[in-house]
């Protein structure tokens, strides 16, 4: 089974493509179009692949009473959580309008499905993939429906334990073989001690077919760009254009040069991944030809003298002699000529030596 799959069209995630990086809008919008689009634009101005919101039919996602509950918080937009939410809720053509927007700036465009209704909407809307928020890891029949759609789906982990995600990893995987599950921790600001970059690990363990990635709630860019130095293929953060607007996610959001910054880093920590095979490289040469070490004569040795250790000692020498780490190998030969103390003993000294350098 592949362990990459297209996540939208033309862009592959998984095995060497490089980490997708999704800019959640979210509701960090303020309910305001226009402050969406300017951060759609700045999405892509910083460099990440997606901006993606949030999409819910309110009342399927919540029932009466907890649309009727008093939001009494200074992140609050309405007196009930409802008129809270519907105050941040964006209507199905406003979707249309901000998918075209996106379109135009070229960037991919998508949304949580925060229920079954909303999920239904970004299929006629005709999203690359779903995104499976945390509140819903655990909606085995929402999973199911979603999945059998037959679009990518990326599948957050937050709020929840192993035993339950590999139940998530068995439901999806029955209808969909595209998914990736993100390591996530539902707290806003995510405190390091809780981010627990080690499940990464346990996840490619866990599910080694599919991709694994990260979506994080801490404040600043280092432990996102440590999650992809640890396999992550995909990174969702939070973004916003100032820190100190009234909401519940602006806190632990990236400002656009934070966004940029950790775009730039994650490029720069993939190209510094590498390839894992340990070879002495063509760009250290230079410092291999300076300061690497050989062997020298400790002491004079005269013409057919059969080589013991102590006769050897190791330095940086002018010539270069024979690799430093050969030195076991000299000895019980013989040398085929005088060589004085302190000088570089060559490899065409030494009988039957012959090796190649490294370099
Ligand atoms: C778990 C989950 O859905 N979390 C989302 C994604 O990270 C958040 O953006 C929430 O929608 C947000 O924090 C809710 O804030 P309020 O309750 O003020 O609307
Ligand atoms: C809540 C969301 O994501 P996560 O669970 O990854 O924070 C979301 O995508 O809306």
């Amino acid at each position: 089974m592949p362990l990459e799959f297209e996540l939208c069209p033309g862009r592959m995630i998984g095995g060497n493509h490089p980490c997708f990086i999704i800019a959640e809008i979210g509701q960090n919008h303020q309910g305001d179009i226009e402050i969406a689009k300017k951060m759609i634009k700045m999405a892509k101005d910083c460099g990440s692949d997606c901006a993606k919101f949030q999409k819910s039919e309110l009342d399927h996602k919540f029932n009466k009473k907890a649309l009727e509950r008093p939001y009494n918080s200074v992140h609050s937009w309405g007196k009930t959580y409802g008129d809270h939410k519907r105050h941040l809720e964006f209507s199905h053509e406003q979707y249309k309008e901000l998918q075209k927007y996106a379109d135009e700036v070229d960037i991919f465009f998508t949304a949580s499905g925060m229920d079954e209704m909303a999920v239904e909407f970004l299929h006629e809307l005709n999203v690359p993939f779903f995104k499976v928020a945390s509140a819903d890891n655990s909606n085995f029949p929402y999973l199911k429906k979603t999945a059998k759609k037959g679009r990518p789906m990326v599948v957050s982990s937050g709020m929840q334990n192993m035993e339950t995600m590999r139940q998530v990893y068995k439901t999806v995987k029955e209808h969909n073989p595209n998914f990736t599950i993100l390591q996530c921790t539902s707290a806003y600001p995510l405190e390091a001690e809780d981010v627990n970059l080690r499940v990464l690990t346990e996840y490619q363990k866990e599910f080694p077919d599919i991709p694994i990635g990260y979506s994080g709630h801490e404040s600043g860019i280092v432990i996102s760009v440590a999650a992809v130095a640890m396999g992550a293929k995909v990174v969702e953060r939070h973004v916003t254009l100032d820190k100190t607007w009234k909401g519940n996610d602006h806190e632990a959001s990236l400002v656009p040069s934070e966004l940029a910054e950790l775009v730039r880093s994650i490029r720069l920590v993939e190209r510094a991944l590498g390839n894992g095979v340990k070879q002495m490289l063509p760009c250290e040469k230079p410092c291999h030809d300076k300061l690497g070490k050989s062997l020298v004569a400790k002491v004079k040795i005269p013409k057919g003298t059969v080589l013991t250790q102590d006769m050897l000692a190791v330095k940086v020498a002018e010539p270069m002699g024979i690799d430093a780490e050969d030195i076991f190998k000299m000895v019980g030969k013989k040398v085929k000529k005088d060589v004085e103390e302190d000088e570089s003993i060559l490899p065409e000294v030494v009988e039957g030596y012959c090796k190649k350098r490294k370099c």
